[in-house]
């Protein structure tokens, strides 16, 4: 039975067990369980605190689990990124009163507060500044006003909870960070654990895609498929009007609309574009 360990609450916890479920996999009912049992895929589900999910990873005694980039390096468990699941997108930057143009040189000698002290003492280090680091479990952001730090490095989201506090981010983000599945960094390979990755990658993939299909004259169809080449090859089927085809592609998501333009520039009709749930590319 593999044994999965998956985010019980916080930013990464709905999107995580949305995908596990779109994969095939059996959720929770109440948020309240800590484990679910999935006998059809001889899977079982442990619901954890994110940031413990490393340690129970690269202890051994769960086989994968779907954590934050930036909580799987924090933590120094010995842990490897199997898989990027494409949610939870964030950036873990220095921030600092505003009003000042701050770099990271400035935090020499500062008192620095921040939730992923191993992250920040690591990237001090690789830049030579020495400063105090102040651990705290949350709400970081409000430590300089409280008058326990002088700056902070915290995630960044949307950048709103850095406003509300009058904060500016400054130097490079010192990690780009996303949901990630990971596996114990020497643990040996196996179909099971492999297989519950090539799940979660088709649903990753499907949600990076779109489909698109239309219709469009014969005589155009070069350049239709010059804007929609698919993967391999665009689908191309005959229309009960012969002098017309039906083309089907996989789009980028990202470029959907962009490329149903083009298409009805250059004659397509009937342009549609849909959602694909999982695939297998
Ligand atoms: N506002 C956000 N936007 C995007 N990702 C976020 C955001 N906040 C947190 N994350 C990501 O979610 C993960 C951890 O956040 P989460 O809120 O689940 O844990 P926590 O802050 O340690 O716990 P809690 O807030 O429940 O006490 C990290 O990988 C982080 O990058
Ligand atoms: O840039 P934003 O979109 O505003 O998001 C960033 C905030 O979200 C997270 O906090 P969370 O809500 O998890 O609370 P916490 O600080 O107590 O962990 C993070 O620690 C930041 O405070
Ligand atoms: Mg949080």
């Amino acid at each position: 039975m593999l044994r999965v360990a998956v985010p019980n609450k916080g930013a990464l916890a709905s999107a995580a067990s949305e995908m596990l479920g779109e994969a095939g996999y059996r959720q929770r009912h109440e948020q309240r369980d800590l484990t679910v049992l999935d006998p059809a895929n001889e899977v079982e589900f442990f619901f954890l605190r994110p940031k413990d999910i490393p340690i129970y990873v690269g202890s051994g005694e769960l086989d994968l689990g779907i954590t934050g980039r930036d909580l799987a390096l924090d933590s120094g468990a010995p842990v490897t990124e199997t898989l990027a699941l494409g949610f939870g997108g964030s950036t873990f930057r220095y921030a600092a009163p505003a009003g000042h143009d701050w770099t990271v040189a400035d935090l020499q000698g500062k008192r620095l507060a921040t939730s992923y002290p191993r992250l920040v003492r690591d990237d001090l280090a690789r830049q030579g500044v020495e400063a105090e680091v102040i651990r705290l479990d949350g709400a970081v952001e409000i430590s300089i006003q409280l008058g326990v730090a002088d700056a902070v490095a915290d995630v960044v989201g949307s950048g709103r909870t850095l406003r509300q506090h009058s904060l500016v981010a400054f130097g490079d983000p010192i990690c780009t960070s996303e949901a990630v599945l990971v596996h114990r960094s020497d643990s040996a390979e196996s179909r099971a654990k492999a297989q519950l990755a090539a799940r979660l990658q088709g649903v990753v993939f499907a949600q990076q895609y779109m489909m698109l299909d239309y219709d469009c004259p014969r005589e155009l169809l070069d350049a239709a498929i010059a804007i929609t080449p698919g993967l391999e090859s665009p689908t191309v089927a005959p229309l009960a009007v012969e002098s017309w085809v039906a083309v089907r592609a996989m789009v980028a998501r990202r470029e959907v609309n962009r490329v149903m333009d083009a298409l009805a520039e250059v004659g397509a009709k009937a342009v549609l574009a849909s959602d694909i749930r999982s695939c297998r590319l």
